[in-house]
């Protein structure tokens, strides 16, 4: 199979859809692989490494659309990226449609096989694919939070683990899966004062036994949150009902309680957000306020840490993308259920069902395309 990896163009987005050492492993089975220049100079891969592994350098994204027969990526296509499709052409990347309509359109548009990192699945009900950047964003949330708890950045200037006589920060975490765990790992790390909301029992028990006396665990009610929030330092949204917009948990009443200089990190903002307040920030102009709130709503915070992230990303996403390759998309499908579960746009019509839901569109079965 031929396949492209174009250099990501999302703001501040360093990560790259393959490693060199990706690229080496398809090679290796026998495919094809056309790389935009510099795609990798976000995380220290030149050219020339890329060519040593078996790669075509080509000079333009344009150029590797119109020959991969599956594109590579990180980030949602961008809409010059989303004109440059072809039907059949397989998309393999983060997608988070349920809250962009416009990128849904273009992608039914396209007649594309658009197959989201976010919703493929594994046997313990987990998103294996999703996991890695969680891992990275959980912990970012609690350093671009305790950065924008200084005064010069809009905080209350307020010291995440205190010192001797002066209390530390009260962090709230809402959502205990990958992104709130690690987040909680790091605030606990840091000695702040940790609260950790989440409403699945069984997340509660593993986030109780982990953390012991370290950290406070929660059943989210909305009288729970709003009791938290209004004396929180620091909220962390964590969120995430799979394929779907995020619950708005955190509600404009609510932030009008809080603290004047507290800081909200709306990690779920991927998926739309989880307080009523967010919109999507970028790494060049991270934070705004809202009633005297800092918010950080940076929807693609791994890609400050490129390096980590490209190659955490790699480990989950290569051997699907060896699949696919090896066997075609249809049949890579029908043998991998998990993989299935992906499958979020087909030739024009949506086979993820929460996203038809939120975005009233027809549900079409991904099964009714592997016959
Ligand atoms: N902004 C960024 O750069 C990044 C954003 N993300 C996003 O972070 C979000 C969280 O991802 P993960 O932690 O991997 O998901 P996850 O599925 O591991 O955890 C989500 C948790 O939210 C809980 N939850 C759902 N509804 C709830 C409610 N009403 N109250 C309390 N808890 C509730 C679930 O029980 C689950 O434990 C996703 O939207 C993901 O796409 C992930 C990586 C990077
Ligand atoms: C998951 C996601 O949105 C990211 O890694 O940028
Ligand atoms: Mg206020």
């Amino acid at each position: 199979m031929r396949i492209g990896v174009p250099k990501e163009i999302k703001n501040h987005e360093y990560r790259v859809g393959l490693t060199p050492e990706s690229v080496a492993e398809l090679v290796a089975n026998g495919h094809e692989l056309f790389v935009e220049t510099q795609a990798g100079a976000g995380i220290g891969a030149a050219d020339d490494i890329y060519e040593t592994a078996g790669a075509k350098i080509l000079a333009t994204a344009s150029e590797v659309f119109e020959t991969a027969e599956m594109i590579v990526k990180v980030k949602e296509p961008q809409a010059v990226e989303r004109a440059m499709l072809k039907p059949g052409q397989i998309l393999y990347t983060y997608l988070h449609l349920a809250p962009d309509p416009e990128q849904t359109k273009d992608l039914v548009d396209s007649g594309a096989v658009c197959i989201a990192y976010e919703t493929v699945t594994d046997d313990q009900g987990g998103l294996p694919l999703l996991k890695p950047m969680s891992q990275v964003a959980g912990r970012m949330s609690v350093q671009a939070g305790a950065t924008a708890l200084e005064k010069a950045h809009g905080g209350r200037g307020v010291l995440m683990g205190g010192v001797p006589g002066v209390a530390p920060a009260k962090v709230v975490v809402v959502g205990g899966g990958v992104v709130g765990f690690n987040a909680a790992q790091m605030a606990v790390g840091m000695h702040a004062d940790v609260t950790i909301l989440d409403r699945n029992p069984a997340t509660l028990e593993k986030l109780s036994n982990h953390f012991e006396a370290s950290a406070k665990v929660v059943y989210s009610t909305k009288a729970a949150l709003a009791d938290l929030v209004a004396e929180a330092d620091l909220v962390v949204g964590a969120v995430l009902v799979p394929g779907a917009a995020a619950p708005k948990l955190v509600t404009r009443d609510m932030l009008k309680t809080m603290q004047p200089g507290a800081v909200l990190v709306d990690v779920a903002i991927d998926q739309g957000g989880c307080f009523e307040t967010s919109k999507a920030t970028t790494h060049a102009d991270p934070t705004y306020v809202v009633d005297e709130v800092v918010h950080y709503c940076v929807a693609n915070m791994p890609g400050a840490v490129a390096r980590t992230s490209t190659y955490a990303l790699n480990n989950a996403t290569l051997h699907h993308a060896v699949k696919i390759a090896n066997k075609g998309w249809k049949q890579a499908l029908k043998d991998d259920a998990h993989l299935k579960n992906g499958l979020n746009v087909c030739e024009g019509k949506i086979t993820c069902e929460p996203v038809a839901n939120d975005l009233g569109y027809e549900y079409v079965a991904a099964d009714s395309f592997l016959n």
